[in-house]
């Protein structure tokens, strides 16, 4: 029997089926959880295992039973494969409700935002020439004071089917499983029935677009018991809240209001005088006790308040975007900000930055938008500032707004025929026959294949028991390709459990030569011993060490593989825990690859016939523990250098990031994104070791030989100096 993963799985069964059943859930809601659960994450000052606790129970608690390979490197919870299909039965129906749709797409902001801005308006001032123009409201007054019952109702019922409607547009955001297409006689050409890139692309957008709407929706949610009614349904609000504002506005006038445009201005409450104030005002202590007083006012009082309305009119004046105020900013500290406007305004920082000439303000540093857009986006999506912060310097601004969004939706589940027990073209027609919807993943792979759906979770089927796949992510197939094990070869996999690497270089060896799996957890290594039971693989040894130990225990390898513990920060949308690892936890991972990936060199013998090769991958896309090891690497031992990976998609590598430079050949090594190529994050770099004899240069001479690894890590660790520095790189 495969390896049951730790008794809390088993203990937790039940409840995890429980859950599994709402973890059918929309990616909105999954998405909610991720913010919900960095929400609380952000709480740094919280003991860690309370944190976890807390994070557990509202993302559940999916531990994997069958320890499948999913990448992830001592996670403490696991979304379960199975999870992520929908039955065929219950795939949800598209919801065309596009102006639902979040407003990171800036014509809809536009035409969003003017609709808000009169809401706005009628809401905070009771001006009756606005309460008129919305159709709404005045049907509501004229059956409030005709008494028209009837009347009232039909208005009360078509602000519940706006209700209905944003109900609905929650279902849509399940739509990001792609279209389902049955699995041909052709199969077995990678040519004919295979996704080509482009309609890989257009999907990977369309399921981003999806989970804007998502967005949306959690926005919604979260904001539900936040300061207002308008910005909480700012979707469906024009009717509600006009129809409030009108309702109570006609209690007030029992004479048809519509008429009276001479009322007195209505005198400001001294609460609302103390809101203006601390709103205009900079944050002091003195005002510390009037802003705790602000904050603990009701909606009510709040909504009704002219800083209020400042603010919202300020967040949401179309094509300007002003900095939230000090005593704003602390506030949104103090308590759960309203996300709708966080995202309302991370939208307009993109645009400013996007055309920092035309529309930034001539008072402003563009590190200053930056910054706050930064602040913004660990706010909206959960994350530490720390982790926003570095993840968002990868990439140019826009595209990085992508990459958050794409870490909130699944990648598609994906399998690994293998082939030693069958082929592609038999497993697929078995896994139809059975219900399965499915596709061939793309060209680059003639072993995987992309699930769709599934009446049955995919660990549970015949064929899964019997060896006849691997539950995998495409992205792990990368870098066993990048090793191209060759028959009869001595391969070492230096961090192998749970063996979904080792168990595919079998297969591509077809059970000749010998593997030594390795891995220095004893518990993971029970499933990798399963995994290779359960595959048929014969030409393999497991052992228990660490890797840093190895080339003492045994060398002389034709090719290592060395698939490298890690943060995880390409598989976010597997671990919503990712998002609050800390600047310790990086440092720490940094320093292990950089050992492993020494002892890897050294555990290879550069003089054999066929191979000579180590290959370094991570499900990681920062910096530190992929180009700096890689760079530490050839610091350290220049009797290896980067040679292609022969994978003919993905991204170079960086040769240089914030200012640093690294070895120039690291544009040989390749780097997989979510939202580009919609696989995990991954990063792969394939070695030729060409000596024995490590050779005596000098390796400290940073001007020859690029960087030091330990000059990276103090740099990274330095947040502040990084910041000034990468947003001048970006700009
Ligand atoms: C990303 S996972 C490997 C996944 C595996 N290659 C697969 O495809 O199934 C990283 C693994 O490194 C192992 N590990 C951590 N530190 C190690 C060390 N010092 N030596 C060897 N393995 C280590 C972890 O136990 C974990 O199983």
């Amino acid at each position: 029997m495969p390896h049951k993963k730790g008794k809390k799985s088993n203990k937790n069964t039940q409840s995890n089926n429980n859950k599994s059943k709402q973890n059918n859930l929309s990616i909105g809601e999954s998405s909610k959880k991720s913010r919900d659960t960095a929400k609380n994450g952000n709480n740094y000052n919280s003991d860690k295992k309370l944190r976890e606790k807390k994070l557990q129970a509202l993302v559940g608690d999916y531990l994997d039973p069958l320890d499948i390979s999913l990448d992830e490197y001592d996670s403490p919870f696991r979304i379960k494969a199975e999870d992520f299909l929908i039955p065929k039965n219950k795939l949800p129906k598209p919801v065309l409700s596009s102006s639902k749709e979040a407003s990171f797409n800036n014509d809809k902001t536009k035409e969003k935002n003017k609709t808000r801005e009169r809401d706005t308006k009628s809401l905070s001032k009771p001006d009756n020439k606005k309460v008129q123009s919305s159709p709404t409201s005045t049907a509501t007054n004229v059956a409030e004071t005709s008494g028209d019952s009837e009347a009232l109702g039909s208005v009360k019922n078509s602000n519940k089917k706006h209700v209905e409607a944003a109900k609905l547009s929650r279902g849509a955001k399940n739509v990001n499983k792609q279209p389902v297409s049955k699995f041909s006689e052709d199969i077995g050409s990678e040519t004919s029935k295979t996704l080509d890139v482009t309609k890989e692309s257009n999907s990977a957008s369309s399921m981003i677009k999806n989970n804007k709407l998502a967005a949306s929706k959690s926005t919604n949610d979260a904001t539900s018991n936040n300061r207002s009614e308008t910005s909480k349904n700012l979707g469906d609000s024009t009717n509600t809240n006009n129809t409030e504002v009108s309702e109570s506005v006609s209690a007030n006038n029992n004479n048809n209001i519509r008429e009276d445009t001479s009322s007195p201005p209505v005198k400001p409450s001294k609460s609302k005088e103390k809101a203006k104030k601390i709103e205009t005002d900079e944050y002091t202590l003195e005002n510390e006790e009037t802003l705790t007083q602000l904050i603990n006012i009701d909606d009510d009082r709040f909504k009704n308040s002219e800083g209020y309305d400042e603010l919202l009119t300020n967040t949401l004046e179309e094509g300007k975007y002003v900095f939230p105020s000090n005593p704003e900013i602390k506030k949104e500290q103090m308590i759960a900000p309203d996300l709708q406007i966080v995202q309302q305004r991370i939208a307009d920082a993109v645009r400013v930055l996007d055309d920092f000439k035309e529309l930034g303000n001539q008072d402003r540093e563009r590190t200053e938008y930056v910054d706050r857009l930064v602040k913004d986006i660990a706010t909206y999506y959960g994350y530490s500032e720390f982790l926003a912060e570095k993840l968002f310097h990868l990439f140019p601004v826009s595209e990085a707004l992508d990459f958050f969004e794409a870490n909130e939706v699944p990648r598609p589940v994906t399998i690994r025929t293998n082939t030693l027990r069958t082929q592609r073209r038999d497993l697929a027609q078995k896994l139809i026959d059975q219900g399965v919807t499915l596709e061939p993943i793309e060209q680059w792979s003639k072993v995987g294949l992309t699930i769709f759906s599934s009446d049955k979770p995919l660990g549970a089927t015949p064929e899964y028991l019997a060896g006849d796949y691997m539950i995998q992510s495409a992205a792990s197939l990368l870098s066993v390709m990048a090793l191209a094990p060759q028959k009869n070869e001595k391969i070492l996999d230096m961090a192998a459990a749970p063996g979904g690497k080792s168990t595919y270089i079998a297969a591509l060896m077809n059970n000749t030569g010998q593997i030594f799996s390795n891995d220095t957890n004893k518990e993971r290594t029970k499933a990798l011993t399963a995994n290779i039971h359960r595959m048929g693989v014969k030409n393999t040894v497991v052992s228990n060490f660490d890797g840093r130990e190895y080339p003492k225990v045994m060398n002389g390898f034709d090719r290592v593989l060395l698939d490298a513990p890690c943060s995880g920060t390409g598989i976010i949308s597997k671990d919503a825990l990712v998002k609050i690892k800390t600047d310790k936890d990086f440092m720490q991972l940094s320093q292990l690859q950089s050992q492993l990936i020494i002892s890897a060199i050294d555990s290879v013998d550069a003089k054999s016939s066929t191979g000579g090769y180590i290959v370094y991958s991570t499900c990681s896309v920062t910096v530190e523990e992929n180009e700096a090891v890689v760079n530490y690497a050839l610091n350290k031992r220049p009797n290896v250098k980067l040679v292609p990976t022969e994978i003919d998609f993905g991204v170079e590598g960086f040769t240089k990031f914030c200012g640093k430079i690294f070895h120039s050949s690291m544009n040989l090594t390749k780097r997989f994104y979510p939202h580009m190529h919609n696989v995990d994050g991954f990063f792969v770099a394939k070695f030729k070791k060409f000596s024995n004899t490590i050779p005596k240069v000098e390796v400290d001479n940073e001007k020859s030989k690029g960087i030091q690894h330990q000059d990276i890590l103090l740099e990274e660790r330095n947040t502040a100096e990084m910041k000034m520095k990468c947003s001048k790189t970006k700009v």
